[in-house]
């Protein structure tokens, strides 16, 4: 199977006076597997909708694989698709169900049961052929429909949160053999989702949406690390928030006042907020549980923000430590330390430092939406 480029050029959805999707622009290469990331409401099931031809644009068009495909019937586009519970037909064996999309097709019946065992085999399902889908469980079940969906070899497969019924272990197993049947495939996948680490685990790029609109087009890595606004840097991994003055930049260096004595740098290369940038406004530091260092009460250095151990918890990989800072709003910071080595229990109320490495910050304006 080779894949098949989409771009979806300017597209928009309107119902009555509410914008469900408002122009948004996709390049979408051969082969590769995009996430549609965001909130509930952001869109992404009305965009994937529009791909697969349920729903017809208000605006804009829709090119697969180099045919503007925007007036063409949902069955003459070859695409393959996977939903969140994607019913099989519950009278039907395993292998009847996934050779419907064949027989729809008009293909033959022996060169049928052939395409039927090659897509159980790739799903890892090769002994379930004569079973019932009541005799399956959940994840089994969403392997078959996955393999239904992958039967015709469609240059494109569309996924609307399809592990969002299974439970996590389930779920992170799906995500790789997901991932790898893909890859062995060379299908184009969109891949619809609101859980960021599904996102970011299987992901070449994606696409973060809010209010209809694309918020951010990236690589996981991209948009972990350099997100463009608060609402991406929020959305995508744990992010501690901070607000405070914006005093000025020098030598490649951004200062921020959060209270009395209490200024940070932060590098400008990489930290954001050089655009518009004035001294004396309001803006908003951002910065990552796992960037940050925790120290006794005056053992020196740069970037330290005072605070109390609130709570520390042990959570497996790593110990979080909530402190609450002696400046600005006396508000909590979120402190990931790996749980490896010697660890002291803090107890609540001890004074501590917490030190915020540098390039781990990121700045924005207070005033974004
Ligand atoms: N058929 C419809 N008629 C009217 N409004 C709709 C319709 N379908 C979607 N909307 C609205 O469009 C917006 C986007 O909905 P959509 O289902 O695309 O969001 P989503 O990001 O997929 O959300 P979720 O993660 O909850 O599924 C929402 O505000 C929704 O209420």
């Amino acid at each position: 199977m080779i894949g098949a480029p989409v771009f979806i050029d300017s597209i928009w959805k309107a119902y009555g006076r509410q914008t469900a999707v408002r122009d948004v622009t996709l390049d979408i290469p051969a082969g590769e597997f995009l996430s549609i990331l965001g909130p509930s409401g952001s869109g992404k099931t009305t965009l994937l909708t529009m791909i697969a031809g349920f729903e017809s644009p208000s605006a804009g068009r829709l090119i697969i694989g180099g045919r503007d495909v925007t007036a063409v019937s949902p069955d003459r586009r070859n695409i393959g698709m996977v939903f969140q519970r994607y019913a099989l037909f519950p009278h039907l064996t395993i292998a009847e169900n996934i050779a419907f999309p064949l027989k729809m097709r008009g293909i033959r019946k022996d060169l049928r049961a052939e395409r039927v065992s090659r897509a159980l085999d790739l799903v890892q399902l090769p002994d379930y052929a004569r079973r019932y889908p009541h005799e399956l469980s959940g994840g089994q079940q969403q392997r078959v429909a996955v393999a239904r969906a992958i039967v015709f070899e469609p240059p494109v497969l569309l996924m609307d949160e399809p592990l969002g019924a299974l439970d996590k272990k389930l779920r992170e197993s799906m995500q790789i053999e997901i991932k790898q049947l893909q890859e062995r495939l060379g299908a184009t996948v969109i891949y619809v989702t609101h859980d960021q680490e599904e996102a970011l685990t299987m992901s070449d790029r994606i696409a973060v949406m809010a209010k209809g609109q694309i918020a951010q087009l990236g690589t996981p890595a991209d948009i972990y690390r350099n997100p463009e606004t608060a609402f991406v840097a929020d959305f995508i991994g744990k992010m501690n928030f901070l607000t405070g003055e914006f005093l000025g930049e020098t030598a490649g260096s951004q200062a921020i006042k959060l209270g009395e004595d209490v200024v940070v740098h932060t590098p400008s290369a990489v930290s954001g907020y050089d655009r518009a940038a004035r001294i004396g406004s309001r803006v908003r530091l951002a910065l990552r549980p796992e960037r940050l260092g925790l120290a006794a009460r005056g053992a020196g250095g740069t970037n330290i923000l005072p605070g109390q151990i609130e709570a520390s918890v042990f959570a497996g990989s790593f110990n979080l430590h909530l402190v609450r800072t002696d400046f600005g709003n006396r508000e909590i910071i979120q402190v990931q330390i790996p749980a490896d080595g010697m660890q002291v229990p803090f107890v609540k109320g001890t004074p501590v430092d917490v030190i915020a490495e540098q390039d781990g910050l990121r700045l924005f304006s207070d005033v974004e939406a």
